[in-house]
């Protein structure tokens, strides 16, 4: 079966439902952060440091367009949809799938956005950085799920019967 790639805002739960999803389904489990870091022997927040938003970015579409595995539910870092390139291999080869969640409940859950690591731009507010991001999440959905309210389990279960609907279909 094709790859299952969670994208949405950081905080939207892709690395927490990912492995879980994984199990559930028997797939194997990457999360592209580990991936960037484990490559560069370095924390995300500090490559962001060293590199800058452009630099990160770069090595993120680097990292992300070169996977190539197969039935692996993949938690991709939220910054990857400014990676054209990544997000090209993922549309063609894989399902994407849109962790949807409001402005109020991802800045409640990113209490410390610089430790995170997002890439963030001078005097960009994070309800600036969601603005932006929600249009790119949209363009490159293929499934679009709904988290609020829905317990892990719950979002893990409507994610799986989304996949296996839309495997049928397409
Ligand atoms: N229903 C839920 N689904 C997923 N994560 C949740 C949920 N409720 C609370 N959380 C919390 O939100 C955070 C999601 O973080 P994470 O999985 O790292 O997101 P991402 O990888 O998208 O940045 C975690 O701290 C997780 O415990
Ligand atoms: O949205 C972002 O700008 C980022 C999100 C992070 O991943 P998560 O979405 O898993 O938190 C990570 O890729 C990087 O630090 C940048
Ligand atoms: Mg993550």
């Amino acid at each position: 079966m094709k790859n299952i790639v969670l994208i949405g805002m950081p905080g939207c739960g892709k690395s927490t439902i990912g492995v879980v999803l994984a199990k559930v389904l028997g797939f194997d489990f990457v999360d592209a952060d580990v991936l960037i870091q484990k490559k560069h022997g370095k924390l995300l927040r500090e490559l962001i440091a060293e590199y800058g938003d452009d630099g990160f970015l770069q090595i993120e579409n680097d990292v992300n367009k070169e996977i190539d595995l197969k039935n692996t539910v993949i938690a991709t870092g939220g910054s990857v949809v400014y990676c054209d390139e990544a997000m090209q291999h993922y549309v063609k080869n894989d399902i994407v799938v849109y962790i949807e969640l409001p402005y109020g409940v991802i800045a409640s859950r990113l209490e410390n956005v610089k430790r995170r690591g997002v890439v963030l731009k001078d005097g960009q507010t994070l309800k600036d950085l969601y603005n932006e991001r929600i249009l790119l999440y949209e363009k490159y959905a293929q499934i679009t799920v709904k988290a609020e309210g829905l317990s892990v389990e719950e979002l893990m279960d409507t994610i799986a019967e989304k996949v296996l609907a839309y495997e049928k279909t397409h």
